[in-house]
């Protein structure tokens, strides 16, 4: 049964009146018009509260297809990346910074133990892991059923736990050398196309590489066979730990009325499965960016979301919905803080 409550009707109604009768001329707000009034409904309150706890969280993870020669990096980057964004030094950290956005990173699935990290760091770290790395999509089922409940668990809680820690808005990253297969795989599943349609170039493949990567996303679509149908075997045989856990983080704060910035092919994805999940779900999410991924943009087309920013970007990391907070941020500030135009006494 779904837990999915939809954005306050009241909320958008009464925002939708209050920027009709701002002091700008009708539509002239452009996109932020909407936004507002999007943020407006999500909090159930005229003019919306500002976004100023603002979080992201990185869930990290590596996948057996990557030791398949689908990436043009190898599987060591993962965990290194993990210890940049620890440190602070990585794209979406220098993003994070400047639009004042908190930076949660988790291992889910990482291969790596993490054992030079200081005991403080590591248990938080990797409180929520599953396992290390994922299974080969192509040959086997990601995650067990025990895993998968395990991974689906830990996104619910880590998104409960940001919202009553005050959380206002969260945002989802991904980090993890090859993703963007099992990504691709699971947006081919629900969407019901073969993998040519939906595969890309993930860091920057060349054409042999994209071949072989769409050969293994085929291979595993029919693996899968008609578990397809049912969005969380999707997750399970052709996800990971850390896109189960991002689906379900995903769904865990549209459940608990907090607004979402979905950012590349990782997140869309998952906001994909979640909305197959619990329909519904895609009213509390917004796209902070459109990727060059061809299964980014036809999951954003299905979903029906049409993405704030388009920039080129295709780093992951979450750094596409960090760039996208400040546009938030200016679409709430003028539905607070823009006269109306009967102030003018003209
Ligand atoms: C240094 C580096 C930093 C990254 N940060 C995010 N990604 C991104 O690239 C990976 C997905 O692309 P593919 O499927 O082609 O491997 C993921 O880790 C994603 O987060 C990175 C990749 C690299 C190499
Ligand atoms: O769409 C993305 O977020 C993306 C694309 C390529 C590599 N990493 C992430």
């Amino acid at each position: 049964m779904s837990r999915m409550s939809a954005p306050s009707r009241a909320a958008r109604e009464h925002a939708e009146r209050r920027l009709g009768a701002l002091a700008t001329p009708p539509g002239a707000l452009g996109r932020l018009g909407g936004l507002a009034v999007q943020v407006a409904a999500c909090q159930g309150q005229v003019p919306p509260r500002p976004l100023e706890d603002v979080r992201l969280t990185i869930f990290a993870g590596d996948h057996g297809v990557a030791e398949h020669g689908v990436s043009a990096f190898p599987p060591a980057i993962t965990g290194a990346m993990v210890r940049t964004f620890l440190a602070g030094s990585a794209g979406v950290s220098a993003l994070a910074a400047a639009h004042d956005v908190r930076v949660r990173v988790l291992d889910l699935g990482v291969d790596d133990d993490f054992a030079d990290l200081d005991e403080t760091t590591r248990s938080e770290l990797t409180r929520h892991k599953v396992r290390r790395s994922s299974g080969a999509i192509h040959l086997e089922d990601a995650l067990t059923p025990d895993e998968l409940e395990r991974a689906l668990e830990a996104g619910a809680e880590v998104a409960r736990d940001a919202i009553a820690d005050g959380a206002q808005l969260l945002l989802s990253g991904d980090m993890g050398i090859g993703n963007t297969t099992p990504a691709a795989a699971m947006i081919s599943a629900v969407l019901d196309l073969r993998a040519g349609e939906v595969v890309g170039r993930g860091t920057g493949i060349d054409e042999p590489t994209l071949r072989h990567k769409t050969d293994l996303v085929d291979q595993a679509l029919d693996r899968c066979g008609p578990r397809r149908g049912d969005p969380r075997e999707v997750l399970a045989a052709l996800g990971s730990a850390d896109l189960a856990a991002a689906t379900a983080y995903l769904l865990q704060a549209a459940r608990s009325g907090v607004p979402v910035v979905l950012d590349g092919l990782m997140s869309v994805a998952c906001a994909l499965v979640a909305e197959r999940i619990d329909p519904g779900a895609r009213d509390w999410f917004i796209a902070g960016h459109r990727s060059p991924e061809p299964g980014q943009s036809l999951a954003l087309e299905a979903l029906g979301l049409d993405p704030l920013l388009d920039l080129g970007m295709r780093l992951g990391e979450g750094s596409g919905a960090v760039t996208a907070v400040p546009v938030l941020r200016s679409a709430v500030a003028v539905l607070r803080e823009v006269a109306l135009l009967e102030e003018l006494g003209v």
